[in-house]
């Protein structure tokens, strides 16, 4: 019980929110499967659940010190510009990261160093280091562009390029037997975008289905956030994380994201199907790099 009280007193000091002009940022410190196992459901979610997406009008980030992932949204009303915040020690925020967006609402432009992108719901952008001016745009504020945003520590610059939802890898996963028919949508990914080290793309439940990756995997090697969207009024999705056998739940809304640890496994199951946006950064690029976990053997 002490450890308990002690752990919820240091999340307070830890967990801080910083206001930059335009955009808001949370700093997350990484923690050990060992104080995890001890956390309550209110000390789970400070840590891992991140709820302040999409909101109108402004910039929102969380930097994770897991591979010092940082996810965010922009939603303008106005052009919003892309600021460097104060954890990067930067002089603009792409001078030594890389950035993934995909766009959840409407039709938008994501203007960089000039260069105009044109993006539509669940279009993807990868946007390379060195890269000075990133300004967001939503061409009817009543039906504005929702970008969901991850970063990444970048060593070198590879080119900008957009990627259609048509033009993902598409994997279909699963069946409607076991409630996981889903469709795997690569879309920022080695063979379509050159990347130093961000991986991107969205995942879609099929009706009746359910459970998003089950069988559960961890991967030591990255760190992983999921983005869950599409989910109906009145329904939610249970987000597993965990060591396989020391599993635990975080109950996730519409737009809302969940950071998973290399060393959780990062599942769930929703009382209805949904689609979710998966970002993952660390040792490699190697998508396939992951231990299944025998669904019997979860705890
Ligand atoms: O439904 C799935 O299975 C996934 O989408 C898995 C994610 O892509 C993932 O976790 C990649 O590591
Ligand atoms: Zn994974």
């Amino acid at each position: 019980m002490q450890s308990i009280a002690f752990l919820k007193l240091f999340s307070i000091f830890t967990k801080k929110t910083y206001i930059t002009m335009a955009s808001k940022y949370q700093v997350r410190y990484a923690s050990s499967p060992k104080a995890v196992k001890l956390y309550d459901t209110q000390q789970l979610r400070e840590e891992f659940l991140i709820d302040n997406l999409m909101e109108e009008g402004k910039i929102n980030f969380t930097y994770s010190h897991y591979d010092r992932y940082i996810t965010g949204s922009a939603v303008p009303l106005e052009p919003l510009k892309l600021e460097t915040i104060d954890p990067l020690k930067a002089q603009y925020f792409l001078e030594r990261r890389e950035l993934g967006i995909i766009n959840v609402g409407g039709i938008g432009i994501v203007e960089v160093d000039g260069a105009i992108y044109e993006l539509d719901l669940k279009d993807a952008l990868y946007i390379g280091s060195g890269n000075k001016e990133v300004i967001f745009k939503s061409n009817d504020i009543k039906n504005p562009a929702k970008y969901y945003i991850n970063s990444a520590p970048a060593h070198t610059n590879y080119p900008t390029k957009k990627v259609s939802k048509a033009e993902a890898n598409k994997i279909e996963l699963g069946s409607l037997e076991t409630a996981n028919h889903r469709t795997v949508n690569q879309m920022i990914i080695g063979g379509i975008v050159t990347t130093c080290q961000l991986q991107m793309g969205m995942t879609e439940l099929k009706t009746g289905s359910v459970w998003n990756t089950m069988p559960a995997h961890v991967h030591d090697r990255r760190m992983e956030v999921y983005f869950y969207l599409d989910i109906p009024e009145n329904q939610a999705v249970c987000h597993f994380m965990g060591e396989p056998q020391e599993t635990r739940h975080i109950w996730m809304s519409n737009h809302q994201a969940v950071i998973s640890p290399p060393w959780s496994i990062h599942s769930g199951s929703g009382t209805s199907n949904y689609t979710f946006i998966w970002g993952m950064a660390g040792e490699n690029l190697d998508y396939g790099d992951m231990d299944v976990c025998k669904i019997t053997d979860l705890r």
